[in-house]
């Protein structure tokens, strides 16, 4: 698994020449962005005086960007719309994007997205499938697993395949030490069925113990994201990691309001330490989106007495001959197990139905130019020339 390399090593005192990028510095721009805006304009003549920017919110077709200038909302331009060949290919929390910055508009206009160092994406079901990056430029993707009943090694083993080929450096974080009589044991059993890549650290975000252990991924400009079930932690961590810092959060968007207060919903944001939190909706569904194919898995007791119902689509609910049923009601399966496959199983069909019906609408009301060519997008060339 290739992560950033040389993320953590990087002189952030090191003065960037080109653009004025002290705020964006607290964002993660380093030599590596400068280098990729730069090569993006050398290949082509920019009429326009286009500026980096780091997409820290997202609302369907509106993007809140940290600029140099200060937080301001976004929406792509017309040219890059046209170009984008799928979701995929437009910004998402995370991306740095080359945005026009007009003197006096509130507005700014995304023209190029910045090739991406890392993504972590979910398929959605459409006409056809398609990719959408629910958050990119992922440093270290904190997998937090709770150190209780819910720990589970194969459910580990199912992030780690969600995680791989985000690039994003999965950390897995064995929260609730608290509630564990042996963490550290847990932590040796994960770290022995786990690739040796990849590090297992122990925390209890209640009682605020363990920070040391993450603190080697919460350096300055470090992105990190935070998936995992329901009810593992995620928020609790993620309050926890944050709460130390807001006064740092709140100068920076003071300085950038020009001393206008002003709260904002932000899905990135630095912390204490200079690290940056990303906590977006799809990420915290991570447990949704990969457990598609990792339910049967998951319950291969179940998908094995199914094999025995009488009719092919049994739901396993009330149909007659139902193998799984009788096997409930013998008391070879047990029940709380049984509930646990339904209500996953219609998490996930409510997902999918979710997601198809977004796509639909969304179709709807593209449905003007939905006859239109597409072309490939070609990230360092998609540039508005007019
Ligand atoms: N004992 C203990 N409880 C914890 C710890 N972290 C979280 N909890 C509790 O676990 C429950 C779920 O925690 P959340 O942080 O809401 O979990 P989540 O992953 O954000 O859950 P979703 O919002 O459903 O995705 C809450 O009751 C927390 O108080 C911990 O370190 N120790
Ligand atoms: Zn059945």
């Amino acid at each position: 698994m290739n992560f950033i390399r040389g993320a953590k090593h990087l002189n952030h005192n090191t003065p960037i020449k080109g653009y004025k990028t002290s705020v964006l510095q607290a964002y993660g721009w380093n030599e590596q962005w400068e280098k990729k805006a730069a090569e993006a304009a050398a290949e082509h003549h920019q009429a326009r005086a286009l500026v980096p920017a780091r997409v820290t919110a997202q609302f369907s077709h509106v993007y809140r960007v940290m600029t140099n200038e200060g937080e301001r909302l976004g929406t792509v331009a017309g040219r890059y719309q046209y170009e984008a060949s799928g979701k995929g290919d437009y910004p998402a929390v995370g991306d740095w994007v080359m945005a026009e910055l007009a003197p006096g508009d509130e507005r700014v206009v995304i023209h190029a997205l910045l090739p991406r160092q890392s993504a972590v994406s979910r398929k959605v079901a459409g006409s056809q499938w398609q990719e959408q990056v629910i958050g990119a430029n992922i440093d270290f993707l904190f997998l937090v697993i709770a150190l209780n009943q819910d720990f589970n090694l194969r459910r580990i083993e199912r992030y780690l395949t969600a995680a791989m080929g985000s690039c994003a450096q999965p950390v897995i974080v064995l929260t609730k030490a608290d509630l564990c009589p042996n963490p550290e044991e847990m932590a040796e059993q994960t770290r022995a069925f786990i690739p040796a890549s990849v590090p297992a650290v122990v925390v209890s975000a209640m009682n605020g113990e363990g920070r040391e252990h993450l603190a080697p991924y919460l350096g300055q400009g470090v992105t990190v994201a935070v998936a995992g079930s329901s009810g593992a932690g995620k928020s609790t961590l993620l309050n926890w990691l944050s709460e130390a810092d807001r006064m740092r959060v709140q100068d920076i968007r003071e300085d950038d309001a020009k001393g206008r207060h002003t709260t904002t919903h932000r899905e990135l944001f630095p912390i204490a330490g200079g690290a940056l939190l990303m906590d977006t909706p799809g990420m915290r569904e991570l447990q949704l989106w990969h457990a598609d194919e990792g339910h049967e898995e998951a319950f291969s007791d179940i998908a094995a007495l199914a094999a025995n119902c009488r009719y092919r689509d049994c739901r396993h609910e009330r149909e007659e001959g139902c193998a799984v049923l009788a096997a409930l009601a013998t008391g070879d399966l047990d029940r709380r197990r049984y509930n646990n496959y339904l209500k996953t199983g219609k998490e996930i069909a409510h997902q999918a139905r979710k997601e198809r019906i977004d796509q639909r609408s969304k179709e709807r009301r593209s449905g003007a130019s939905a006859g239109k060519p597409r072309q490939k997008v070609n990230h360092s060339r998609n540039w508005d020339e007019e």
